[in-house]
C-alpha cells in the first residue's frame, strides 16, 4: 500500500483516481496546520501540494518515506528541488492545466486597469453613484503591450492582445526569437527597450535569482509614465516597495496583481490604492483549470508511485521528450533489460549501450535513466531511483550511452542493451513490448527467444545433446519448484543451446549449483524481476 497525503485543496476529480487505486491509502490534510503538517508525513510515500505549503528542507526532514511530490499547478518555486532530489524525491508538477486560466486571468486584471470596471461597479451598486466622468477609460487597441515572459502563458497573452489591435514587444532571453515574430511580436534583447515603449507592462517568467526583484525602482524609472502594470505569476518579481511608491507618485496608472512575496496576504501596504486590483492568487482558479491539474497530477503522482512513468518531473534529466504511451511502456522494458542485464552478469559493468529502434528512438535519454535505474538497484545497496541514479551512475563509473538501431529487425520497436563487462566481456540482449505491460526479452546474446520479463527465470545455456532438459525439470521437481513456463533457444541443432525456465518459486543456489552439475551444461543464473 501508498500512502498519499494531499496537502492542499485540489479538484474531487483528482481525489476520485485516488480514491479508485486499491493499493493507494488516501489521507486529506488540506485543513491542517501548516507547521504542524510535517510532522503527521513521517510514513507518506507521496504527497500533493499546491503553492500554500512551502517544502523547504526542515520540512522534507519529516517526511522519512517520501518518495513523490506532486505539486498541482506550475511554480516549484514553493519546493527545495536540490534537497528533495539530494533525498531520491521525484518532483512532478502539471504545467499545462491552468496555462489558459491564468491568461485569461490576466487580461481580466489587464481589462480592468484601462477600464477601472470593479471600482465603477462598486459605487453604483453599493453607494448608488451613477458617476460616468470618473470612470473614463483607456482602450487597449493600438497600445503596446511589453510581455516578459514568452512561455506558455505569455505567448497565449501576447495572441489575445493582439486581437485587441495592440502591439506586442517581448522580452525574453531564452527563446528562438521566431516563437516571437511568427505571431507578429516584437522581440528585444534587452528589458530597457521594453521599458522604455511598454503601455502596458506584464510578466510571466518563473521566479529564480534572476528574475526576483527584476523589475525594481530603477526599471520603474525608465517605464513610461502612466504605464500599466500586471503580475499574475510570482510575488517578487516587480519589488513591491518600487510599486508603491510608483503608485504614489502617479508613475504607474494602475497594478493589477494576483501574486505577493508573502502569502496569504490580508493587509498589504498597495491595497491603499483605488487603482490597484488585487486578487488572491486567483491565476488558476477556474474549474476547467483545477480538473485538469488535479486530474493530471493525480495520474502523474499514481504512475511514478507506481514506476510507470515521471511525466512532467522536474528533478529528472529527461530533457524535452515527449513520453507517449508506448514510451511509457518501453521505459519500463528498458529497466527490466537492465536489471534483468545487472543481475545475470553479476560482475562490475561498465558500459552499457542501448540501441533503439522505431516510435522509440526520440526517448533515447529518458531509456538511459530508466536502463540505468534497474542496472544499479541491483549492483549497489542503495536507494535507486530516476532521481539520483544519473550521480550514482557517474560515482560508479558507469557510462551510459544510447543510439539509434540501424539493423534490420522483425520488430516495430525494439531496443537492444550491450553491456561490457570485465576485461572485455559483452553481453546483448533485445527486448520489445507486444501488448501493454508485457515487456519481453526476445534475444540474448546469438538466440532469438522470448520470454515476459517478470518473476523468477531461470537462464540456463548448455550443450544441446538429449536429456538435459529433463534432467533439469527432474532436479527441480525433486525440490518441489513449479516450472510456470519454459523457452528454449538453438543456433544450430546440437550446437549450444540457451534456455529460459520460469518458476514459481526462488530457487536457492545449491540447487542452481546441482543443475550445473548435469554433464553438458554450461552456465546458470537466476534473475528476479
Ligand atoms: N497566478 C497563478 O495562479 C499562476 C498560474 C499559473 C502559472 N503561474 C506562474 O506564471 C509564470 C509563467 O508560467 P508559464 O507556465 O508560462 O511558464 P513557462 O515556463 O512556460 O514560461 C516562462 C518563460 O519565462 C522565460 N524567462 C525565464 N527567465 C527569464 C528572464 N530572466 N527574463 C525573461 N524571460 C525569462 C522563459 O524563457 C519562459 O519562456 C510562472 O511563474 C508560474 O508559476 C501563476
Ligand atoms: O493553484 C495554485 O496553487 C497556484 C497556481 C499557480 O501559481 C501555479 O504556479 O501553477
Amino acid at each position: 500500500m501508498y500512502k498519499v497525503v494531499v496537502c492542499d485543496t485540489i479538484s474531487d476529480a483528482g481525489i476520485e483516481i485516488l480514491k479508485k487505486e486499491k493499493d493507494i491509502e488516501l489521507q486529506i490534510k488540506s485543513d491542517v496546520n501548516k507547521k504542524e503538517l510535517p510532522k503527521q508525513l513521517t510514513d507518506a510515500d507521496a504527497i500533493i501540494t499546491r503553492s500554500s505549503t512551502t517544502i523547504d528542507k526542515e520540512f522534507l526532514s519529516f517526511c522519512e518515506n517520501l518518495k513523490v511530490i506532486g505539486r498541482a499547478g506550475v511554480g516549484v518555486d514553493n519546493i527545495d528541488l536540490d534537497e528533495a532530489s539530494k533525498r531520491g524525491i521525484v518532483v512532478l508538477n502539471m504545467p499545462t492545466g491552468n496555462t489558459l486560466a491564468a491568461t485569461e486571468h490576466t487580461m481580466t486584471h489587464m481589462l480592468n486597469c484601462l477600464r477601472f470596471m470593479p471600482n465603477a461597479n462598486y459605487e453604483l451598486k453599493y453607494k448608488h453613484k451613477w458617476d460616468r466622468k470618473k470612470w473614463m477609460g483607456i482602450e487597449l487597441y493600438g497600445k503596446t503591450v511589453g510581455i516578459i515572459g514568452m512561455g506558455r502563458i505569455g505567448s497565449r497573452v501576447a495572441i489575445r492582445v493582439m486581437s485587441f489591435g495592440a502591439n506586442v514587444v517581448v522580452y525574453d532571453p531564452y527563446i528562438p526569437k521566431e516563437k516571437a515574430t511568427k505571431i507578429g511580436a516584437k522581440i528585444v534583447d534587452n528589458l530597457d527597450e521594453l521599458l522604455k515603449v511598454s503601455d502596458i507592462i506584464t510578466i510571466h517568467t518563473p521566479k529564480t535569482e534572476e528574475t526576483y526583484n527584476m523589475i525594481d525602482k530603477e526599471e520603474i524609472e525608465k517605464m513610461k509614465d502612466g504605464v500599466i502594470l500586471i503580475n499574475c505569476a510570482r510575488g517578487g518579481l516587480y519589488n513591491e516597495k518600487a510599486l508603491y511608491e510608483g503608485l504614489k507618485s502617479g508613475k504607474i496608472r494602475a497594478l493589477g496583481i494576483d501574486v505577493f512575496e508573502n502569502e496569504p496576504q490580508l493587509n498589504h501596504p498597495l491595497f491603499e490604492f483605488d487603482n490597484v486590483f488585487a486578487t488572491p492568487h486567483l491565476g488558476a482558479n477556474t474549474y476547467e483549470s483545477q480538473i485538469r491539474v488535479g486530474e493530471g497530477i493525480a495520474r502523474s503522482v499514481v504512475d511514478a508511485l507506481k514506476g510507470r512513468g515521471y511525466e512532467n518531473a522536474v528533478n529528472i534529466k529527461m530533457e524535452e521528450e515527449e513520453i507517449t504511451e508506448l514510451g511509457k511502456q518501453f521505459l519500463g522494458l528498458a529497466e527490466r533489460m537492465g536489471s534483468f542485464l545487472s543481475q545475470y552478469i553479476k560482475s562490475f559493468i561498465k558500459r552499457v549501450t542501448i540501441y533503439a529502434h522505431g516510435e522509440i528512438e526520440s526517448c533515447t535519454n529518458s531509456l538511459g535513466l530508466f536502463s540505468s535505474v534497474g542496472i544499479l538497484k541491483n549492483m549497489i545497496d542503495e536507494h535507486v531511483n530516476y532521481v539520483n541514479a544519473p550521480y550514482l551512475a557517474k560515482e560508479r563509473g558507469l557510462e551510459i550511452e544510447t543510439k539509434i538501431y540501424d539493423k534490420a529487425t522483425e520488430f516495430k520497436n525494439y531496443l537492444l542493451l550491450e553491456a561490457e563487462y570485465d576485461d572485455n566481456k559483452k553481453i546483448e540482449i533485445g527486448g520489445t513490448v507486444f501488448e501493454p505491460n508485457k515487456a519481453r526479452i526476445v534475444y540474448m546474446d546469438g538466440f532469438d527467444m522470448e520470454i515476459e520479463l517478470t518473476g523468477n527465470i531461470i537462464v540456463f545455456r548448455n550443450y544441446d545433446k538429449p536429456g538435459i532438459i529433463g534432467k533439469v525439470g527432474e532436479i527441480l521437481g525433486k525440490h518441489n519448484i513449479n516450472i510456470a513456463d519454459f523457452r528454449l533457444g538453438r543456433k544450430q541443432a546440437l550446437g549450444e543451446a540457451l534456455s529460459f525456465i520460469k518458476v514459481d518459486q526462488e530457487v536457492n543456489d545449491a540447487i542452481l549449483k546441482e543443475i550445473l552439475s548435469i554433464d553438458g551444461a554450461i552456465s546458470i543464473a537466476k534473475v528476479k524481476i
